[in-house]
């Protein structure tokens, strides 16, 4: 399902290892090393030709044991030879690659037990896959003495855990990453994503010898093939019906966003139904408002959560929406619901995709999140049988067979009050739209961090801002 051409998969260091030993049997010893180190130097090339150029510039080196060591001091050598001062400190003292080291000295680079007076960049090159969480103290003295030049992590941030992206111990914080063969966890998720800064990829040939990758990193162009768009033979109905039944006489605001939200997306129709009807039949006359989700009347995909309370009259408001048997997202109030009743989703056909942040999962979980995103949501999904989309700045999404897709365009932006209604509108105008709900959660997570980041160039984001930012963004990014 991955291979759709433009996503990209993220594996873990098993799945790396064997496709690599595969590879490297058909190659000359040394020619994946190669190839990474080239695209390293040249990255790094071009990073300080942005800021005067390679010749003449400092870069020092932060050498470990290993061939992430070795990809550094190989890239060193090719800097050095285009006329760059580069000086390689050895982490562990007299354990580095050998022959990279060797190649750095004979093209003009120099080992030293401390660091040079100046230095431009910096090359984290003291673990890679091979790394194991934390670094050790000569490194976190080195780096802390580093702070605020910029850092090129070499395969992966050194110390970041590179299966789950867990960052519980000190780790490298990189400007970019360049990393080889294939995104790992370590640069896609947690708080992995945030050390690893810019992420590049490096094609080294990996891709015939990978399986079915741990998770997917999903393009805008699949966004664009997915999102549903009207046929000439369309009308309202056909193209979807969603209900919304969020907001409440305390909260009308988180109604009047999810709503918001609903109507940038693909459905022809929003009825809302709730206690805060009244605000949004004022600010919105295209929605059809009724009180009570039993008097809505029907729809192909229902939105339930967002503000409304969690008395016995929202509980009641779940229920029927919940007795339509269509596809649901539940968020907010919605999953304290459902953190107290946990067998509300039993014997569910249609879909459902809950939404929680941190504080709504460690509610149904019955534990906080941990240091595995991806783990933490495929146990919801597996417990509840739904699809699950845990929000962060890289937001998990996974299916109960675990199929698990990443969110590249997360924000810190998008953190304030009212955005996840807007997203939990959008989210259900894609399930009444008829799009498949793993599908419909990576899109709206895509496209609602696409407007979060428009919204962030023109000034502080409010969630009325990424609401009105999405039609926008829809139709310059996604053409719709
Ligand atoms: N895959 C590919 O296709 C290609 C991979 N390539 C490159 O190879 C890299 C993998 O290299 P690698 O296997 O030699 O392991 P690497 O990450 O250098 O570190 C191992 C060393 O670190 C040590 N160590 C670890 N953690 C530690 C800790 N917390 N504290 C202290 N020590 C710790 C560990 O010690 P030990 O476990 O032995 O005690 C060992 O000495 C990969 O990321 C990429 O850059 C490319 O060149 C070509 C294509
Ligand atoms: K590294």
């Amino acid at each position: 399902m991955w291979q759709e051409r433009s996503m990209s998969g993220v594996w873990k260091v098993a799945a790396v290892r064997d496709a690599e030993a595969a590879l490297m049997a058909r190659l000359p010893e040394g020619t994946l090393m190669a190839r990474a180190a080239g695209a390293l130097a040249a990255r790094i090339g071009r990073l300080l030709g942005d800021t005067g150029g390679v010749y003449g510039s400092h870069v020092t080196l932060l050498v470990g044991a290993g061939d992430n060591g070795g990809d550094a001091l190989y890239a060193g050598a090719v800097l050095a030879e285009r006329g760059a001062r580069v000086t390689a400190i050895e982490i562990f003292a007299g354990r580095h690659h050998v022959a990279a080291g060797e190649a750095f000295v004979a093209a003009g680079g120099r080992f030293a037990g401390r660091l040079p007076e100046h230095t431009d960049l910096v090359v984290d090159g003291i673990f890679g896959i091979g790394g194991r969480p934390g670094l050790p103290p000569a490194a976190v003295d080195l780096l802390a003495r580093l702070a605020g030049v910029t850092t090129v992590a070499v395969d992966v941030p050194s110390g970041v855990e590179v299966d789950t992206g867990a960052v519980s111990a000190p780790a490298v914080k990189a400007d970019v990453t360049v990393t080889f063969g294939c995104r790992k966890p370590a640069t896609s998720v947690g708080a992995g994503a945030v050390h690893s800064g810019l992420v590049e990829f490096v094609d080294i040939g990996l891709g015939p010898y990978l399986p079915e990758p741990h998770a997917i990193i999903p393009t805008i162009e699949d966004i664009r093939r997915w999102w549903p768009r009207p046929s000439p033979y369309d009308d309202k109905y056909t193209r979807g019906v969603l209900g919304v039944c969020a907001g409440s006489y305390r909260y009308p605001g988180a109604g009047e966003l999810a709503v918001a939200g609903a109507l940038a997306g693909p459905a022809g129709y929003i009825r809302y139904a709730g206690t805060a009807a009244r605000h949004v039949r004022y600010r919105f006359p295209e929605v059809v408002t009724k009180d009570r989700v039993a008097d809505a009347g029907r729809v192909q995909a229902w939105t339930v959560g967002p503000g409304m309370g969690t008395d016995s009259v929202a509980a009641s408001q779940l229920s029927s929406a919940l007795d339509e048997g269509v596809p649901m997202c539940l968020d907010a109030d919605g999953l304290t619901l459902l953190a107290a009743e946990p067998y509300l989703l039993t014997g569910r056909g249609a879909a459902t995709v809950l939404t929680p942040h941190d504080r709504e999962y460690a509610r149904l979980a019955g534990r906080c999140t941990g240091d595995d995103r991806i783990g933490d949501a495929r146990e919801l999904a597996e417990r509840f049988d739904c699809i699950v989309l845990l929000k962060g700045y890289r937001t998990v999404i996974v299916d109960p067979r675990g199929l698990t897709y990443l969110n590249p365009t997360g924000d810190p932006a998008l953190a304030t009050a009212g955005s996840g209604d807007v997203l939990a509108g959008l989210l259900g105008a894609l399930l009444a739209g008829g799009l498949r709900a793993d599908r419909a959660a990576i899109a709206a997570a895509f496209v609602h961090g696409l407007a979060g980041r428009e919204a962030a160039r023109t000034g502080p984001v409010t969630a009325w801002r990424i609401a009105t930012t999405l039609p926008l963004v829809l139709g310059e990014m996604i053409g719709v």
